[in-house]
């Protein structure tokens, strides 16, 4: 069987992370930024990943891209990719891969653009580089065309400003305009509206929801807020201290929670105070420091329905999610206005698997479920 290819002929994911280590070694530290992470994508298709901040949201995207930090390294695990191993491949071909088939939008646009060149050059230069034989009066002319695709108005005129004569959310169209104009199969945005007023914010994500739609591109979406993935995106992997604490669609994940740290972000929605005229809720302490690591679930410690098994070791949650999703149910809408995903007050910790014995009020987070034990 070919490396590339599922068990049983499927064809492979766009993008499948596996088993992902990332460190980031200083002077005096090394910091085990990610540690066994893995993901899914199929083409098309859009995936969020949330969670606090330091968490390894960023690390994650920036390893599909080559463009860890100095002192960043992948340690182990593998970045499979349209086919190529990520993690494994040399300068050049990631560079082929960074605005090409891989398009990325950053948090602050006034970063990814060059303040001393045109608008126009520089949405142009990916398909320069890119587009072998492609004319410069053609990679104009196509620029243009995709900053009228990304709602930037008078673009002709447009072409010839320089990025300081823009506003921050015209600037972001901008920076997406560059991400996209080479038609990429996976756009990464990373907290692409965090620098950006409340009305922009919702436009640029409705622009990307479009664009995603048009192109026909997988995404994905980083971000700290379960609000804006909500009806953004198909899946969502809830990332805490390094590793990924919870992976589902993203039904399943607001009308059903699994991990104990899912449920504490969504108690720390906004929107959800705002909705029951309650207190906002916050997530006691902080996250760990990733330069040990610990054993059993990391967020135990923050967690007041840990129990000693979720000290000794990772919950493994149950793989049920699809009950959530009834027909004509809107558990998305639910969660956000806060009458679903409510934070459980028994002292039961993960949904885990069930196991024969198990008693109902003592399990933390919702681990999968195991078969009847029948002997
Ligand atoms: N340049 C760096 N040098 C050393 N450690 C870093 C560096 N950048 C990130 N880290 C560490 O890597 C870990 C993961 O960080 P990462 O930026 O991926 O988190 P994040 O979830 O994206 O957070 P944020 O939402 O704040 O961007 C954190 O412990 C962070 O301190």
């Amino acid at each position: 069987m070919d490396d590339m290819e599922e068990p049983g002929g499927a064809p492979a994911p766009l993008l499948r992370i596996d088993d992902l280590r990332v460190d980031i070694a200083s002077r005096d530290r090394t910091v085990h930024a990610l540690d066994g992470v893995s993901l899914e994508l199929a083409p098309g298709e859009a995936l969020g990943i949330v969670g606090e901040s330091g968490c390894g949201k960023t690390m994650t995207a920036l390893s599909v891209l080559g463009l860890l930090p100095p002192g960043g390294a992948v340690t182990g695990g593998r970045i499979l990719f349209d086919g190529q191993d990520l993690a494994a491949a040399s300068a050049p071909t990631l560079q082929d891969v960074r605005g090409n088939t891989v398009g990325m939008v950053f948090q602050d646009p006034l970063t990814s653009l060059n303040p001393t060149m045109t608008i126009g050059a520089q949405v142009a230069e990916p398909l320069l580089l890119h587009r072998a034989g492609i004319g410069r009066k053609e990679a104009w002319a196509r620029a243009e065309e995709m900053l009228r695709l990304v709602g930037m108005p008078q673009p002709a005129e447009r072409m010839k400003s320089y990025p300081h004569q823009l506003s921050g959310g015209m600037r972001q169209r901008v920076a997406i305009a560059m991400a996209l104009v080479c038609g990429p199969k996976l756009l990464i945005a990373d907290e692409p509206t965090t620098a950006l007023d409340v009305t922009t914010q919702h436009q640029i994500l409705e622009l990307i929801d479009t664009l995603r739609e048009t192109l026909g591109m997988a995404m994905i979406l980083v971000t700290h807020d379960l609000g804006v993935i909500a009806n953004r995106v198909d899946r969502v992997a809830v990332m805490y201290a390094g590793k990924v604490a919870e992976q589902s669609d993203v039904r399943g994940l607001f009308a059903r929670p699994r991990h104990r740290y899912t449920e504490a972000l969504f108690a720390a929605l906004p929107e959800r105070a705002a909705d029951r005229g309650t207190e906002l809720h916050t997530i006691p302490g902080l996250p760990p420091s990733l330069t040990v690591r610990p054993t059993g679930c990391r967020f135990a410690p923050r967690c007041s329905f840990a129990t000693e098994e979720c000290r000794e070791r990772e919950p493994e949650l149950e793989q049920d999610v699809a009950e959530a999703q009834e027909p004509g149910s809107a558990p998305v809408e639910k969660a956000l206005a806060g009458t679903a995903a409510e934070p459980v007050r028994t002292p039961r910790p993960c949904r885990r698997p069930r196991r024969a014995t198990a008693s109902p009020v003592s399990t933390p987070c919702r681990t999968a479920t195991r078969p009847p034990n029948r002997s």
